[in-house]
């Protein structure tokens, strides 16, 4: 028989009884249906849940993930329905983000027998959690890959699945019920008491903001994990937040394919080196400045984009980053500093992988210049590789100067089709 936690006329969820998924299998997660920001980084419209599960086997229960802290009364009266503290063998964490682990010390206590499973990556994130000392040890079991824990008649197994979101993740697969317990895969943030895919309303604008914003930055560990993921037997997805996907799941593997190779280039590659350069120019300096980098690279063999930040908005701009092989940043320096346009983009582009990219800065300036070392720090600090020394002009460029940004234009563009890494290369030697 399935419960469903009911949701009094404020929305909030009142009835603390365990969902049943299938006989022995339980969702005793938590519904916070008045989040409207999580994690400071996420907006959402209706809330959000915190799926923890409960799995009976014939020689004792396993756990896996807990709730927020502020929830861990919903969560043990919801486990307490459906089994007793002594009866749980097993505590897995997917992954060790408070949310999940809010009510870990707490179910520690009461069920100091269980033994907790992490992933191999975990442990010293767990010490940092748990704070053990010589009075407390902490003991745990760390697993790989292909590990396994019985229940008797239940078999839980493990895939290492680091960095989606968290380095130490891992998604746990109930051999027998074909059931993967996903963490934060295949997740959102979509609070509907109905709990089942077929049953909720329409979340697959939660379910792909959410990998927008919490899964992008790691597709090429989103393509390692649907490596392991989809030669399974699959018949429910029961991920950390939002609903359990149990009609047709596959599809959310297939929408997790689609995302993480969505633009153009990671689909079919970048045919030719491809250099997008933004700019921002007031009296038209730093503009000149781009068109001519724009012209040596490419004299130098890349195709060119050219962008003014005063005219587009910072999500396109922002796929574009990810298509781009190379990218230069080109800022006038206005009280000492960088315009706030390019600190914006900047600023925008932790949702996707940056690492190795390459980057250049350039600019007009006055009297400091300070922004384009300011540009390039941050580039640094992004990880991108930064391998032609910026470009800074005195006020009104010359036509040497100009010379000298096409020069720029060819280095950075040589850099791409070279692949040199980190070497900072003298562009004026490349005449
Ligand atoms: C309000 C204002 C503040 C400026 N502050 C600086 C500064 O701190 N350091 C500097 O080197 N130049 C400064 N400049 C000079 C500009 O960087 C310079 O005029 C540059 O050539 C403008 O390039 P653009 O035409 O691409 O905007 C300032 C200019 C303005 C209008």
């Amino acid at each position: 028989m399935t419960h469903l936690p009911s949701t009094s006329r404020n929305g909030m969820a009142e009835a603390t009884e365990a969902v049943e998924i299938r006989p022995g299998l339980h969702w005793i997660g938590a519904l916070d249906p008045g989040l409207r920001t999580f994690d400071i980084i996420l907006r959402t419209a209706n809330g959000t849940t915190y799926n923890s599960y409960l799995v009976r086997g014939s020689d004792g229960v396993a756990v896996i993930d807990t709730v927020k802290a502020e929830f861990a009364d919903d969560f043990f009266a919801r486990l307490e329905s459906v089994a007793r503290y002594d009866e749980i063998k097993v505590i897995v964490l997917n992954h060790l983000e408070p949310d999940h682990t809010g009510a870990l010390p707490e179910l520690m206590r009461r069920a100091p027998q269980a033994r907790l499973h992490i992933s191999t990556r975990a442990p010293a994130m767990l010490k940092a959690l748990l704070k053990p000392s010589e009075e407390h040890p902490l003991e745990y079991q760390a697993v790989d890959t292909g590990d396994e824990v019985s229940l008797g008649d239940r078999t839980l197994r493990f895939l290492h699945t680091p960095f989606l979101h968290w380095p130490d993740t891992q998604c746990t697969y109930l051999v027998e019920e074909a059931t993967l317990f996903s963490g934060d895969v295949f997740g959102c943030h979509h609070c509907d008491s109905r709990m089942f895919n077929e049953q909720c309303g329409d979340f697959r604008f939660a379910f792909d903001y959410y990998y927008a914003h919490i899964m992008r930055p790691f597709k090429t560990h989103v393509m390692d994990a649907l490596k392991l993921i989809e030669p399974l037997p699959l018949q429910i997805i029961a991920p950390t937040h939002g609903p359990i996907l149990r009609d047709r799941p596959r599809r959310y593997l297939t929408r997790y394919r689609e995302l993480s190779t969505s633009t153009f280039a990671e689909r079919i590659g970048n045919e030719e080196p491809t250099l997008v350069v933004f700019y921002m120019s007031s009296y038209g300096n730093t503009a000149r400045m781009a068109e001519s980098i724009r012209t040596g690279a490419e004299e130098a063999g890349a195709r060119v984009s050219l962008y003014d930040l005063e005219g587009g908005e910072i999500q396109p701009f922002v796929d574009l980053v990810e298509s781009a092989d190379a990218l230069a940043f080109g800022s006038p320096t206005i009280n000492g500093d960088a315009v706030k346009p390019i600190w914006d983009l900047l600023s925008s582009l932790a949702v996707i992988e940056l690492k190795g990219k390459l980057g250049a800065a350039f600019g007009s300036y006055g009297w400091t210049g300070e922004a384009v070392r300011m540009i390039e720090d941050r580039m640094r600090g992004l990880k991108m590789r930064v391998p032609v020394a910026g470009l800074r002009i005195k006020l009104i460029p010359t036509d040497e100067e100009l010379a000298e940004c096409r020069d720029f234009g060819r280095a950075l563009a040589s850099a791409i089709v070279s692949g040199e890494k980190g070497r900072v290369i003298d562009f004026a030697d490349l005449g």
